[in-house]
């Protein structure tokens, strides 16, 4: 993302916990958006309610940014936008391959969001040959074959697994080799890497059962809020179909739901990215 303002390495010396580090892309969301309706000033209680984020919360995360805001006046929008991306890395181009062009990994090679926030996809892979040379998003996709010198012609350090589960070891492991050292995994299986490789996993299936959590805990809720009975006796409650989560899982690697939405170590329960370290 091209901010105008001269480029600074990211600061991750200075020990941004985790939890804000998964905060800061829903506050640049939230500015972006403002940035875009030319806001100049926003206070945290509305940035916070923009993000989903607890005010208290923000001003902490913005803390670790060094950024203070001004009392009265609120955060500098743009100036804001531009922290938030040079902390995250934003700051530069990120070539992107996408490995496994079946429904999904077409999907997201079709997402506009990923170029406006500078990951350039380079590389569409699959090993299907009936695939190899179709157009997907512009770009022809290749066989596996040509993994290697993909990654390799275009400095490629970040890959979005999107093969079945069954594949997705060895691919982290060829990706690995050819130079990748972050991976986006979306494929059911937990990946094993070498030190200095960080794996995301993203798992939709998990933020529904998330939400059955919480669907069920407001069934629960709105009936200990009916009125008993006049004979005195309590109607029994069924639990909502979506209690099955916690009898089995879906999730083929065992992941357990998490009722707090995500990767917030602190305790929030606020914005559930659906990412999280494999
Ligand atoms: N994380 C989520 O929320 C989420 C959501 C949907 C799907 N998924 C997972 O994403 C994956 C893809 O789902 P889909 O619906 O797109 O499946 P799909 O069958 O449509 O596509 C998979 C593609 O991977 C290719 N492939 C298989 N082995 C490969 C290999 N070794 N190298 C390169 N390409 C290979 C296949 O040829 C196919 O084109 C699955 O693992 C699925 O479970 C995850």
């Amino acid at each position: 993302m091209a901010t105008g303002r001269p480029h600074r390495p990211a600061t991750r010396s200075r020990g941004i916990p985790e939890a804000t580090v998964a905060r800061l892309p829903l506050y640049l969301r939230a500015l972006t958006a403002l940035s875009e309706r030319s806001v100049p000033t926003v206070s945290s209680e509305e940035l916070a309610g923009a993000a989903g984020v607890n005010s208290a919360k923000l001003r902490k995360d913005f803390s670790y940014l060094g950024s203070y805001g001004t009392r009265g006046v609120g955060y500098d929008v743009e100036y804001l936008v531009y922290q938030i991306s040079r902390e995250l890395g934003l700051t530069q181009d990120w070539p992107v391959v996408i490995v496994g062009i079946g429904n999904l990994g077409a999907a997201l090679a079709n997402y506009g969001g990923f170029a406006s926030r500078g990951f350039r996809v380079v590389g569409l892979i699959d090993a299907d040959p009936e695939l190899a040379g179709r157009q997907v998003a512009g770009l022809t996709v290749l066989h596996s074959d040509e993994l290697e010198r993909v990654v390799e012609e275009n400095g490629v350090s970040i890959g979005v697994i999107a093969t079945p589960a069954g594949a997705a070891q060895q691919v982290c492991d060829r990706l690995v080799a050819a130079g990748v050292s972050s991976i986006l995994n979306f494929a059911p299986s937990v990946l094993a890497v070498p030190d200095g490789v960080d794996v995301r996993k993203v798992d939709l299936s998990i933020e529904l059962q998330i939400l059955a959590f919480h669907e069920q805990r407001k069934a629960g809720e709105n009936a200990a809020a009916l009125p008993e009975p006049e004979n005195g006796e309590v109607t029994p409650v069924e639990p909502p179909a979506t209690a099955a989560v916690t009898r089995g899982r879906t999730d083929r690697e065992g992941q357990p739901a998490r009722p707090d939405g995500g990767p917030d170590s602190d305790g929030g329960t606020d914005s559930a990215p659906a990412v999280m370290p494999a």
